[in-house]
């Protein structure tokens, strides 16, 4: 090639890479096509008064995505929000982020690797911390509850597995739907943001069955269920997290070595619960009522006082828990499993979360086998009410 030729490649090369990220942030729009065309099943609507992957029954995978922002530019973030709002409604509605173009020479506009699947009801959530506000200059409009979470007892938190100013939850029943998303979402907003720390992690049950944890407990019983739902995770105050919720991931290790050694009775007795069924202990179905004053024949309390089940049901508060298993290789410092739970409960107000942790604090049964190592919270917006509409828009139209 000569190099005249060569250069005039590479200056087209590089009109078609601006004009093609000049319309990744523009939101310039196209007519979209599904990924399966005329098939298209299992989709959770984009569009409503709240965000999904909140009170949308749980999936079986999620990829969950910390993001640092890069820069302090407001228009520059707002703008992200809006092409990640287009981009959300397409990918859980089966669609790539955008139409591939003909142009063999330039990446493509979707990375492809969910081409022919379906959505399997992804739901894209997003949530910005404390420190979000602190960076773009408008703490005056961060929640007074937005706060770091305290440092609790046992608590070993690591600095790569926690804060970060921006958090994407992605949730499907396909693990590659899941990280699809987040893999395109993160590369249009590549010059903005960088990625602090992420997890996957995956559920496991069938027809609608409450999923077993990696202890091989029933975990989700106790969650609250319609309006006692509503009730637990919306926010109500009239300002811009009105129809949002909080949300709080913990990246809790669990010792499964130690668990495994431990016998049935003394399982049940750290849970509260049967195993087998589910029910709380003394009784025989999982979702029978929970006494914590029933005594057994010589006077003992049935459901431990020292018990997961007790201490936090104690607290008379709820919290709504959307939690995944991971397994992520071996720890390399010692040679057990690297597995847990990432643990993510939502609730309209942080304060449900920290009076409950506080109340396991230092006495939880269950706490010589496991350990909190990664913590974030993060204030989720409302939904996208429709096409005019974007994430985050009642906050940015108050700066
Ligand atoms: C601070 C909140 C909580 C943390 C952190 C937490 C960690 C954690 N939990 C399990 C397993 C189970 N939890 C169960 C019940 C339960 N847990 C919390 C809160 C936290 N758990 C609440 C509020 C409840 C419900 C209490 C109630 O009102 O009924 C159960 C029992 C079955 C169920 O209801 O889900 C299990 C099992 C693990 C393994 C874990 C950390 C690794
Ligand atoms: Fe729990």
């Amino acid at each position: 090639m000569s190099d005249q030729h060569s250069q005039n490649a590479r200056r087209d090369f590089l009109k078609q890479a601006t004009l093609i990220s000049a319309s990744l942030m523009a939101g310039t729009t196209y007519a979209l096509e599904p990924r399966v065309p005329s098939q298209i099943k299992n989709l959770y609507p984009f569009f409503g008064t709240h965000q999904q992957g909140i009170a949308s029954p749980a999936q079986k995978q999620i990829y969950f995505m910390v993001l640092d922002l890069h820069t302090h530019d407001i228009k520059e973030i707002k703008d992200m929000f809006k092409t990640w709002t287009e981009y959300s409604a397409n990918l859980t509605s089966g669609k790539n982020v955008k139409n591939y173009g003909s142009n063999a020479y330039v990446p493509t506009i979707d990375t492809g690797e969910a081409d022919g699947l379906n959505p399997h009801n992804l739901t894209l959530t997003f949530g910005i911390s404390p420190t979000f506000f602190e960076k773009l200059g408008i703490t005056k409009l961060k929640p007074k509850a937005l706060n770091t979470l305290p440092h609790f007892p046992r608590d070993q938190l690591k600095e790569h597995y926690s804060g970060g100013d921006i958090c994407i939850q992605a949730c499907a029943d396909d693990p590659q739907i899941a990280f699809h998303a987040v893999r395109n979402l993160v590369r249009v907003a590549r010059s903005k943001i960088t990625m602090r720390w992420s997890q996957s992690g995956f559920n496991s049950f069938e027809n609608g069955d409450t999923p077993r944890n990696l202890f091989g407990f029933k975990d989700g019983t106790g969650n609250p269920q319609g309006e006692a739902l509503n009730e637990t995770v919306w926010c109500s105050e009239n300002d811009w997290l009105k129809n949002g919720s909080y949300l709080v991931a913990r990246r809790i290790q669990m010792h499964l070595e130690t668990w495994d050694r431990t016998n049935l009775n003394g399982q049940e007795e750290t849970f509260g619960r049967h195993r087998d069924s589910g029910a709380p202990l003394g009784e025989k179905k999982e979702f029978d009522a929970v006494d914590l004053e029933k005594k057994d024949e010589k006077g003992n309390v049935v459901i431990p006082e020292i018990s997961h089940l007790h201490l936090a049901k104690k607290t008379g508060l709820k919290i709504l828990r959307r939690s995944f298993s991971y397994a992520s290789g071996v720890d390399p410092k010692t040679g057990q499993f690297d597995a847990g739970l990432l643990f993510i409960s939502f609730q309209k107000d942080p304060a449900q979360f920290i009076t409950i942790q506080n109340s396991l604090g230092n006495i939880d049964k269950m706490n010589e086998y496991i350990t909190h190592i990664g913590s974030g919270l993060f204030a989720c917006f409302a939904g996208v009410k429709d096409e005019n509409d974007y994430l985050g828009k009642a906050l940015f139209d108050q700066i």
